[in-house]
């Protein structure tokens, strides 16, 4: 039934304006504006299709993302776009490119590590597309140990270049995006010698391609590491692999922004601390944060509106069957991720305000709030997209047998989404980072030093420590300082308790070793406590349109406390908490879920997404998914012919028993 609004019930039930909704969520007037006119403009232009994406093989899903990528360049120089607006189109033409690494990797390390000349040079290339680059740090022996890269960088004062050389078969470069089949150029992290002296991990620009016909340099082996998980998914991306024998570069093409080598080979180290060359994953972490809560609403819108249209049981005397949204397991599966959604987008924009704060310090030279903002990237990198993850899989489940339909979106997002719990730093292996973080801060504690920021709460200690939850009935559980009481004391006696076992250790780092499980739950006790903080900060900010703030405010405690439910063995014993308040908290918790159940399909119309953008049948904006599944099946290459290729070959004989009588 084409044209009829299946979730027009739905919507009207709503009790908030989502125009205004929508305004919140992408987060300004203007950003709304930009990106819902970037998405129509994506959506209507058929050079961006992807509905077939799962049916290409390798090769022509590569190809037809070199087409969508230089018709997108096009469109881009074609219509004056500006920078804004080219990251919303690339954003809405969802599939995962070299530009991706280009733009946001390449280009951010020259602006991040290279002089003013340096960037002059190459970022006027880089800008018009005339070189393309790539990331090129990790190698097939060494991805987190960043320190252990085995790549050299010789300096050769007789010729004044760099001798970039790949030692050993695990030196090799192995998975940076872009490098397989497309870049021109790289920023290759190596170790810098000169005269004879290692100095650890420096960035060169190194050229590897012709620019006239693209083959690759002398003594340049590079190729593409293979097929990834997923149909199409991630497998558009030509991630690759790189050998360097003895490949010549001049000196200057160090990026020497942070430490120099002079003409004469010596090495110059910079005034400013050394982890500045980890600039650019900083940059990189804080962006996959705001990128997690934009897959985590894709998968959830999805799931919200499937389960508005889904019904099961319930039906008497042939009548209707109830919604799955209906049953309270669905909505204390679903409304959490939904919450969850929110909170990212908002932790997301107040990691952006904290990067670009620290980025302004750094220019006059103050590193005071470095080690925060490197704990605050890669905790809240690694929390949000592990939770976006195992969300988008839960929303699988969710939408039940449809959900493993490639069609529904779920597998394909999930499949383009997973490996963001592992690049730009292993999720577990940056939690470890915030555990130092945290470890230092606790030892600080009491020595006058008074923690600021994210850990400003642990000045607080001696409440903290020995506080008890005053909550005595259900509704208390809205009340915000009840809520943030109870996250920090859980964390700062989660981080205490590690620093006590750790004290126990006469080799700190192997007591460190020991406890890693400890300390990375601590850890992301830490970083559910940021999230939740900036979840309720943003309750407190003006924010206006009919109901919105109610909607809001409801989302905010259905993620604390589903937190708090999830995690309940900490909260209990760490004592900051009963097991009577725990059980007032699902009670609340319950009755927020009533309360968001009549705006749940308003609140994912709220992300403004188009058709083309979520491609999924489950989750259309009209609903009208049967018939639309029919279409979808009856696309499939299976379906071309009644009778299957093959039949004559394998399946006729064995209907006809030939094959055994062949036997006897
Ligand atoms: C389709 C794409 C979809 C979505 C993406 C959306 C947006 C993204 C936009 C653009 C990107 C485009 C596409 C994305 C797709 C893929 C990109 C993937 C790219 C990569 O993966 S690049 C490779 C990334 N590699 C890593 O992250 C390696 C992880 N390891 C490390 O970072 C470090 O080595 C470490 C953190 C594990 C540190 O190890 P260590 O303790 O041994 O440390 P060091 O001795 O090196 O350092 C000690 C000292 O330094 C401090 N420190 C460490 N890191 C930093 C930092 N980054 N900044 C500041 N300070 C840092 C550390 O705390 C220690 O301090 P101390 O005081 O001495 O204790
Ligand atoms: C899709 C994709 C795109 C990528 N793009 C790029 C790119 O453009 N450029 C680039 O340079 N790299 C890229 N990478 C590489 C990526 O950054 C690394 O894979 C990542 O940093 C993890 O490192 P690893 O593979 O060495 O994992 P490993 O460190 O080998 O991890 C293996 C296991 O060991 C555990 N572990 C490791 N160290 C510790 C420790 N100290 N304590 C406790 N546990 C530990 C981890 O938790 C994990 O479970 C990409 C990777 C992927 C999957």
């Amino acid at each position: 039934m084409e044209g009829i609004d299946h979730l027009a019930d739905e919507r009207n039930k709503a009790e908030f304006d989502v125009e205004d909704m929508k305004i919140v969520w992408a987060g300004s007037r203007h950003a709304f504006e930009v990106s819902d006119r970037i998405a129509r403009l994506v959506a209507s232009d058929p050079v961006f299709e992807k509905s077939n994406r799962a049916r290409l093989s390798r090769k022509e899903l590569f190809k037809s993302t070199l087409r969508k990528c230089a018709h997108a360049f096009k469109r881009i120089i074609e219509l004056r776009l500006n920078e804004e607006e080219a990251g919303r189109l690339r954003h809405f033409i969802d599939q995962p490119a070299y530009v991706d690494l280009h733009w946001g990797m390449f280009v951010p390390a020259i602006k991040g590590q290279g002089t003013e000349e340096q960037q002059k040079k190459w970022l006027s290339l880089a800008n018009k597309m005339q070189i393309i680059g790539c990331y090129a740090q990790t190698e097939l022996g060494h991805g987190s140990n960043v320190q252990g890269l085995e790549t050299t960088a010789t300096f050769d004062p007789k010729t004044d270049e760099f001798v970039i050389h790949t030692p050993t078969q695990t030196a090799s470069k192995w998975w940076p995006g872009g490098l397989g089949k497309v870049s021109t150029h790289a920023v290759v992290y190596a170790r810098l010698i000169t005269n004879g002296k290692d100095y650890g991990i420096h960035g060169f620009i190194v050229q590897l391609r012709s620019l006239e016909d693209h083959s690759p340099l002398p003594n340049i082996t590079v190729g593409d590491i293979g097929t990834k998980m997923g149909n199409g998914a991630y497998n558009s991306m030509d991630n690759g692999f790189l050998m360097f024998d003895h490949v010549r570069i001049p000196r200057d093409q160090m990026l020497m922004r942070l430490s120099k080598v002079t003409r004469e080979g010596e090495y110059v180290p910079s005034d400013v601390p050394k982890q500045l060359v980890y600039g650019t994953m900083v940059y990189v972490r804080q962006t996959i944060v705001a990128d997690a809560s934009n897959a985590l609403s894709r998968a959830v819108c999805i799931a919200t509106r499937y389960s508005a249209v889904r019904r099961q049981f319930g039906a008497h005397n042939g009548g209707i069957e109830t919604q799955v949204i209906d049953y309270k397991t669905q909505q204390n599966r679903l409304f959490p991720l939904l919450a969850s959604a929110y909170a990212f987008r908002f932790v997301g924009e107040w990691l952006k305000w904290l990067y670009t704060d620290v980025t302004e310090r750094l220019a006059a030279s103050d590193f005071a709030t470095l080690p925060e903002a490197h704990a605050c990237t890669a905790g809240l990198k690694s929390l949000t997209t592990t939770a976006t993850a195992d969300g988008i899989e839960e929303c699988r489940k969710l939408c039940g047998g449809h959900g493993y339909l490639w069609c529904s979106g779920l597998p394909e997002l999930f499949a383009v989404y997973v490996p963001a719990c592992t690049y730009e730093g292993d999720n577990v292996v940056l939690q470890l980072q915030v555990a130092r973080f945290l470890m230092k801060t606790v030892a600080q504690l009491g020595s006058g030093k008074v923690p600021v920021g994210t850990t400003a709460y642990m000045g607080r200690a001696a409440h903290l420590l020995q506080c008890r939850s005053g909550v005595q009935k259900a509704e208390d559980w809205l009340n915000p300082d009840a809520v943030l009481e109870a996250f920090e004391a859980r964390a700062l006696r989660m981080a205490v308790t590690c620093a006590k076992n750790l004290s126990k250790f006469e080799n700190q780092e192997q007591g460190f070793q020991e406890l890693l499980a400890d300390l990375v739950e601590a850890a992301i006790a830490h970083c559910q406590l940021i999230v939740v903080s900036k979840f309720i900060a943003k309750l407190e900010q003006d924010i206006g349109g009919k109901g919105v703030k109610k909607q809001l405010n409801n989302l905010c405690y259905i993620y604390a406390l589903y937190l708090l439910h999830k995690h309940l063995g900490d909260f209990l014993s760490t004592n900051c908490i009963t097991p009577k308040q725990a059980s007032l908290a699902n009670d609340q918790l319950r009755s927020l879920y009533t309360q968001v159940r009549p705006n749940a399909v308003a609140l994912v119309d709220a992300f403004n997404y188009t058709d083309h953008y979520l491609n999924s049948v489950l989750g259309r904006y009209d609903g009208n998914v049967y018939p639309k599944l029919f279409e979808e099946a009856w696309k499939d290459p299976l379906n071309d012919s009644v009778v299957p290729d093959g039949y004559h070959e394998y399946l006729r004989p064995v209907l006809k028993q030939q094959l055994r009588t062949a036997r006897l």
